[in-house]
């Protein structure tokens, strides 16, 4: 049995969107998704047990953070990931590459590998792909990425085609290094910058080596938005139907319906636990920042169309108290909410694809989701 398996529902008559699962080792995952990252081996503030609640079908870890610390031989001595978190359903954990160059000083890319300093004690350090591998193998994640490079943006056109072809070719070594084919799925990473026939070239070559899922890289640094969706817009067809689509690093309300929209199947995101940590929260009118003095004394839950833990029990005013104070079980409070926030939103765009209504519910979402800002 291979390890990841896609199955296709259906998909939506109004959009491009497919509904569907992806079957793992670890349990099966619903599509389109929204994946919680736990950079390291935690979904910070939140407990297994409570994102079953919250219903993620799957979580992220980082190769990067693991190897840094406490180092992937202690995690594998562990039994695991799962076990060392004890997380029992699916696990997808990123390849490195892309943490390498977002943490940490000096380093060089070479075809062996990247030379890095490890960004918490300066030591000298290095992964390749084979390294990537190993380390993912010892983490046991049910997804791996292929070690790949991100390249910046905006980058020039030269930089890009070789950075995608030195991707190509760290890829195959991903592949002809993969101890545990039956177990572990890799994905590859479709690079290539902005430029349309460079993410074509990228795709033909990473589907021609038949993966058994496919992730869009490169994007969501720092791009517009709309830059985002043509790269989009060009690159998902050149994928097969198939296999999973993963979009990678986005995660706003916005960018998962016009993700969806266009054929995306997994995407991931940072941004609700790390913008819970200030005390910015996601609700349906929009974003809603709880320090905000006016809030000081609204007894009213943070957002009235939310049935969250959250916003069942508390108000406004207790948890701007508590991010005020900067009491622990505050910033609990906002990331419980904005993952039930983002995990709700995905629950609705499956709903809508089922019902070939994908358009309508995201355009009822933007009519209100902006409502805060202005
Ligand atoms: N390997 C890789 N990762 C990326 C991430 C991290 C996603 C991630 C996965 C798992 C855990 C945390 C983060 C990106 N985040 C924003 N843009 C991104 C692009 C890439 C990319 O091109 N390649
Ligand atoms: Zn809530």
């Amino acid at each position: 049995m291979v390890a990841v398996k896609y199955e296709l529902i259906k998909t939506c008559k109004q959009t491009g969107a497919r509904l569907g699962r992806v079957h793992t080792p670890h349990g099966v995952i619903e599509t389109p998704a929204f994946m919680p990252v736990g950079t390291q081996a935690t979904v910070k503030t939140v407990s297994p047990e409570e994102l079953k609640t919250l219903d993620a079908h799957i979580i992220l870890s980082n190769t990067y953070h693991l190897f840094v610390r406490p180092g992937h031989e202690i995690v594998r001595k562990a039994g695991g990931l799962h076990k060392f978190m004890n997380w029992d359903r699916p696990i997808l954990t990123d390849s490195g590459g892309f943490q390498v160059f977002s943490l940490s000083e000096m380093r060089k890319i070479k075809e062996e590998g990247v030379e890095f300093r490890n960004h918490l004690n300066g030591d000298k350090m290095f992964i390749s792909p084979e390294k990537a591998m190993e380390i993912q193998n010892a983490l046991g994640s049910d997804i791996m990425m292929a070690f790949d490079e991100c390249a910046p943006y905006p980058a020039e056109y030269d930089y890009v085609k070789n950075s995608l072809e030195r991707t190509t070719r760290w890829a195959e070594r991903c592949l002809a290094s993969h101890a545990r084919p039956h177990d572990q799925a890799l994905f590859a990473i479709v690079q290539g910058g902005m430029y349309e026939d460079l993410r074509r070239q990228s795709a033909d070559q990473l589907t021609s080596m038949d993966f058994p899922g496919y992730a869009i890289g490169g994007l969501s640094v720092g791009e517009p938005k709309e830059l985002m969706y043509n790269v989009l817009d060009c690159t998902v067809p050149l994928l097969p139907a198939n296999k999973p689509r993963y979009l990678m690093g986005v995660g706003s309300p916005d960018a998962l319906l016009d993700g969806s929209i266009r054929g995306i199947d997994m995407f991931d995101c940072v941004l609700p636990t790390r913008i819970a940590r200030n005390g910015t929260t996601m609700t349906s009118q929009g974003r809603l920042v709880i320090r905000n003095a006016k809030f000081a004394e609204d007894f009213g839950p943070l957002d009235p169309e939310c049935s969250c833990y959250t916003c069942t029990n508390y108000s406004r005013a207790y948890i701007r108290h508590l991010i005020k104070a900067d009491e622990t079980f505050g910033i609990r409070l906002t990331t419980i909410h904005n993952l039930h926030f983002l995990l709700e939103l995905m629950r609705g765009v499956r709903q809508a694809i089922m019902e070939d209504r994908l358009m309508d519910f995201r355009n009822t979402f933007f009519a209100k989701y902006g409502l805060f800002e202005n």
